[in-house]
């Protein structure tokens, strides 16, 4: 993990996503990211400068109308000393049972965002964490300008004032490979997704996209990740 803080702090520090006193919650789905995420708060709480507490929420989609199983989860929680929450949802019968959606991420992403912030905001927080990386942030930022010609991306943080929540992004200084790479060092449970759409999204096609424009301008992520921040789009700054 100490190899990935010095970049997870950066960005922190960066966009002055914590404040004394914070209590962040961090949105744990049980994939890569958001445990890589969920480890590294938890050890920079017990050195920064500012105090703050941690907690983890899983909101549970309840695929095929069960639980998840997210015992590793609540071990790793109990080992690291933060309390966890799971939240049992509907998200799975309205979805596929009731509506059948035929593009299904976008509206299970709203509902499950919303739950998110409600159980964030009863459970005493005043912040939520979410795992996402430096490549989803030049993914996001590229479907934005070739699907809706638009210069735009999600922001490092977000005050949500209806909710009077804010939303920080503390991992976009890492690449995927290294949050992967942190995942694997440390033995992270993964609890692998049952979401009958999962991985036949949008984002994978332009990861691939990404990937080849690599073998032709090696640095081309780094240098649209610059771009984002010089060009100040949605939040980002230098
Ligand atoms: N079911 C969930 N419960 C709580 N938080 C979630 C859940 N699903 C997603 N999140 C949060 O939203 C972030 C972005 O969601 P997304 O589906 O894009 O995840 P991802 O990039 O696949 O990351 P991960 O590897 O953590 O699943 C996650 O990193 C996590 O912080």
């Amino acid at each position: 993990m100490d190899k990935i803080l010095g970049k997870f702090r950066a960005c922190i520090d960066k966009y002055n996503m914590i404040e004394e006193n914070d209590c962040i919650a961090v949105g744990v789905s049980g994939g890569k990211d958001s445990l890589v995420l969920l480890c590294a708060l938890a050890r920079l709480r017990d050195f920064y400068p500012k105090k703050f507490t941690v907690k983890a929420i899983t909101v549970d989609p309840y695929f095929e109308n069960k639980p998840g199983n997210y015992q590793s989860i609540k071990e790793l929680c109990e080992k690291i000393n933060v309390e966890y929450i799971i939240r049992k949802t509907s998200l799975y019968n309205i979805i596929f049972e009731d509506r059948k959606e035929p593009n299904p991420c976008s509206l299970c992403a709203r509902m499950r965002r919303g739950i998110i912030h409600n159980c964030a905001k009863e459970n005493g927080c005043n912040k939520i964490a979410l795992g996402h990386h430096g490549d989803d942030a030049i993914e996001t930022f590229l479907i934005n300008l070739f699907n809706g010609g638009k210069i735009g991306c999600f922001s490092p943080v977000t005050y949500l004032s209806r909710k009077d929540i804010t939303l920080i992004r503390p991992m976009l200084y890492l690449w995927e490979n290294e949050v992967a790479n942190a995942c694997k060092r440390e033995n992270l449970p993964i609890v692998k997704s049952k979401c009958p759409a999962d991985g036949v999204t949008e984002r994978q096609n332009t990861k691939e996209y990404i990937t080849n424009l690599e073998k032709t301008y090696p640095d081309i992520k780094a240098k649209l990740f610059g771009a984002m921040e010089r060009g100040n789009v949605s939040g980002f700054h230098q």
